[in-house]
């Protein structure tokens, strides 16, 4: 399938995203694109654990994922964010469907490293005929970073990764983060356009660190012949179309790259 569209939504941001936006991903499909929407959740999570009296610990951008942890996890990413992502979309007029990485075995993943992570996994597959299947049928999924290997366990995924591994599996032409911030930002500007050679530049002098490095990273891992180029926007923006008016950060895989607004 062509014209598929992978929209990445964090957790940052999914609380202030408006009618307009779910418009606009309403009219990507209207214009003949696939959109799938993947989104994360992190705020709520830390939320939900608090209130269980659970502190949150991060080891390299990945939340240590104890057993208690988890079901915290995919309670708040397949129950509250997931219906709440779906409602928004529907109640735009989307034909929508949610689906968490275990639903059809959607999100095949491994640990990413048991002793030290916990129930953190990396997706090794992804269930494309099933997101096919529903896009076919005029169908939006909107799936939650929950994943699950073969004999069951279910894992947490960094939702960034989730969402490159989507459009990796699907030969997306289309990738898009939308998060809190405008892209990437730098001395308080925001770049228009970066290389994977100035990205890691940027994370060894510090700039990019955080939230921002598992996004930059499955950026640089979803770039090939179909998808050369990546966006990081603001989710305060009304509009995902490109119609020239979005603003962010649009990240190749080198200089000679030119940007195509389609
Ligand atoms: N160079 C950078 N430019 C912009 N944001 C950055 C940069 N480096 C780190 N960040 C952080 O990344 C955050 C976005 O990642 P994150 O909080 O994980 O959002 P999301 O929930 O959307 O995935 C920003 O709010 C900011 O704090
Ligand atoms: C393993 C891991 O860290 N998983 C993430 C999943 C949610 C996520 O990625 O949410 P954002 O997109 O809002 O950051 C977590 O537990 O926070």
């Amino acid at each position: 399938m062509k014209n598929i569209s992978v929209i990445k939504c964090g957790g940052s941001t999914i609380s202030e995203l408006s009618e307009a936006f779910f418009k606009s991903v309403l009219l990507m499909q209207q214009e003949g694109k696939h959109p799938i929407i993947v989104h994360g959740g992190g705020p709520d999570i830390n939320q939900w654990l608090a209130k269980h009296q659970v502190e949150s610990e991060f080891v390299d951008g990945l939340r240590k994922t104890t057993a208690e942890v988890l079901e915290t996890v995919e309670m708040v990413l397949c129950g509250k964010v997931n219906k709440q992502v779906v409602t928004q979309l529907q109640q735009a007029g989307g034909n929508v469907v949610g689906l968490s990485g275990c639903d059809g075995r959607l999100l095949q993943v491994e640990a990413v490293n048991q002793a030290k992570l916990g129930y953190v996994g990396e997706v090794r597959a992804v269930n494309g005929e099933l997101l096919i299947a529903l896009m076919e049928m005029g169908i939006i999924p909107v799936i939650a970073p929950i994943g699950m290997n073969e004999a069951g366990d279910h894992y947490n995924v960094n939702a960034d990764s989730a969402a490159a591994a989507v459009a990796r599996e699907l030969g997306a032409e289309q990738l898009v983060f939308v998060t809190d911030v405008d892209g990437i930002l730098k001395d308080g500007e925001c770049l228009e356009q970066v290389t994977a050679e100035e990205i890691e530049a940027y994370i060894a002098d510090g700039t990019i660190y955080g939230g921002m490095l598992p996004k930059v990273r499955a950026a640089l891992s979803t770039l090939t012949d179909t998808l050369q180029s990546v966006m990081i926007m603001n989710g305060k923006a009304t509009t995902i179309t490109e119609n020239g008016t979005v603003k962010g950060t649009t990240i190749v895989k080198s200089a000679n790259i030119k940007l195509s607004v389609t």
